[in-house]
C-alpha cells in the first residue's frame, strides 16, 4: 500500500444528535460509533456552541496567524524554554515521517480566574476573555462527552458509574494538561518544490500528548501520565484535508460537512478517542491514527481549532470498572491477543517521536 494515498472513499462516520432526551440511546451509538471508528461527529443545541462564538474563535485564529513572524516568535521563545510548563509553542508536533509539518499551531493550557498562565501574544491579549470562554466551552462539552461514555460504557454505579471519566476532569480537583490549539495550514504554491506524495499538512499521528509525557518521563520516569482522553477538532466548511487510518490500514478522507448536516450552520464537531480513553477502555474506544493532507490541485488556507481534553494532573491510569472491559479482556486472552500497557505502548511512541527506535505505526488490535 501507498501510505501517502488516500482511498478517496469517505468513512462513514456516524453524527450524533446530542441534545436528545434519551441519553442512553445516544450514549449507546456514541460508544458504538468511536468502538468502531475512533471518530464521531457531534452536533445539535447540546453541543453548547453558536455559530457567532465558532465564528469569533476562527476569527481570532486568523488574526494571530496573519501576525508578524516577530510577535509569533516571541510566543515561542518563552514557550521553548527547556523544562517551562507554559504549553505555548509553535508547531510542536513532530510528525512520523520526520518531514517538518507544513503548519503552524498556537496553543493556550488552562486559564486560572480566567487569566491565561502563559504570555498572550500582543494579537490577542485584548481577546483573553473570549479566548478563556472558548476554552470553558470545550471543557463542558468534553464533560458532557465523558458522561455520555461513562453511561454507553454502563460504568457501574457503585463504583462512579456515569461520572467516573467526568470526576477525573473536574478542574477543581486541580491542573491538567488540557491543550486548546489553533491551528493553521498556510496555502502552499503547488510547484515542483512541494511533493504531495511526501510532504503533509500534519504528520499521521494518534493524539496522545506527548509533551507533556516527555517531560514528565524526564522528570519522574512516568509514563502514564499527560495522556489525552478526547479531543474536539473544529473544522471549516470546504477546507478538507484530514484523513484516518482504517482498519484495513488504507487512509480515508474524513468529511467536513457529512450527509445530512450540510444545512447546519456551522459543521459539526468532530471528536476523536485520545490515547488515555484507549488504555481505559482497553481498546475497546479506539484512538485512531490520523493526518491532514494538502488537498488536490491549488492548496488554500486551512484553519482549525482543537481542544485536547486531559484528565486531572494526579489522576492514576486503573482499569474502569465495567463489564464490557472486564469481558473484553477475557476474551483477548482467551483469544491469546496481546495487550498494550500504557507503559509499553507510550515507550514506543516516545521512541518513534525522539529517534529513539525505528517508525512505526502504533499498534492495534
Ligand atoms: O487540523 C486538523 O484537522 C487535525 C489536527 C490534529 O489532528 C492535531 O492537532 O492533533
Ligand atoms: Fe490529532
Amino acid at each position: 500500500m501507498d501510505a501517502r494515498r488516500s482511498n478517496g472513499s469517505s468513512l462513514q462516520i456516524p453524527v450524533i444528535d446530542i441534545s436528545e432526551a434519551s441519553a442512553a440511546d445516544t450514549a449507546g451509538q456514541l460508544v458504538d460509533a468511536v468502538a468502531r471508528y475512533g471518530f464521531v461527529f457531534v452536533r445539535g443545541e447540546g453541543v453548547g456552541f453558536t455559530k457567532q462564538t465558532l465564528d469569533n474563535a476562527f476569527a481570532l485564529s486568523q488574526r494571530f496567524f496573519s501576525s508578524t513572524i516577530e510577535e509569533k516568535q516571541e510566543c515561542a521563545i518563552q514557550a521553548n524554554n527547556i523544562g517551562d510548563s507554559s504549553p505555548l509553542t509553535l508547531s510542536y508536533k513532530i510528525p512520523l515521517e520526520r518531514r517538518g509539518d507544513f503548519k503552524e499551531a498556537m496553543n493556550f493550557g488552562e486559564f486560572t480566574d480566567g487569566k491565561a498562565q502563559q504570555p498572550l501574544p500582543p494579537s490577542l491579549a485584548s481577546h483573553e476573555a473570549e479566548l478563556y470562554h472558548f476554552g470553558v466551552l470545550c471543557h463542558e462539552l468534553c464533560i458532557k462527552l465523558l458522561r455520555l461514555f461513562a453511561l454507553g460504557l454502563r460504568i457501574d454505579p457503585n463504583q462512579g458509574g456515569k461520572d467516573w471519566f467526568s470526576s477525573r476532569h473536574d478542574p477543581s480537583q486541580g491542573s491538567s494538561g488540557s491543550v486548546l490549539r489553533l491551528l493553521h495550514y498556510p496555502a502552499v504554491e503547488m510547484d515542483k518544490s512541494l511533493d504531495t506524495t511526501v510532504d503533509i499538512r500534519a504528520g499521521a499521528h494518534s493524539d496522545y500528548g506527548k509533551r507533556q509525557c516527555f517531560r514528565r518521563f524526564k522528570e519522574k520516569n512516568d509514563f502514564t501520565k499527560g495522556i489525552g482522553s478526547l479531543t474536539l477538532l473544529f473544522q471549516r466548511a470546504s477546507q478538507p484535508g484530514l484523513e484516518i487510518l482504517t482498519r484495513s490500514s488504507s487512509w480515508s478522507p474524513v468529511p467536513i460537512q457529512p450527509p445530512g448536516t450540510e444545512d447546519d450552520s456551522y459543521p459539526p464537531i468532530l471528536v476523536n478517542i485520545g490515547d488515555l480513553m484507549h488504555f481505559w477502555t482497553n481498546g475497546l474506544l479506539k484512538s485512531t491514527v490520523h493526518r491532514v493532507v494538502f488537498p488536490e490541485g491549488e492548496s488554500e488556507d486551512r484553519y482549525s481549532i482543537a481542544y485536547f481534553c486531559h484528565p486531572s494532573d494526579h489522576i492514576e491510569i486503573e482499569a474502569v470498572p465495567s463489564d464490557m472491559i472486564r469481558d473484553r479482556e477475557t476474551e483477548k486472552r482467551q483469544q491469546g491477543v496481546k495487550t498494550v500497557t500504557a507503559e509499553g505502548y507510550l515507550k514506543k511512541r516516545l521512541a518513534e517521536t525522539y529517534g529513539w527506535g525505528k517508525l512505526q505505526s502504533p499498534e492495534r488490535d
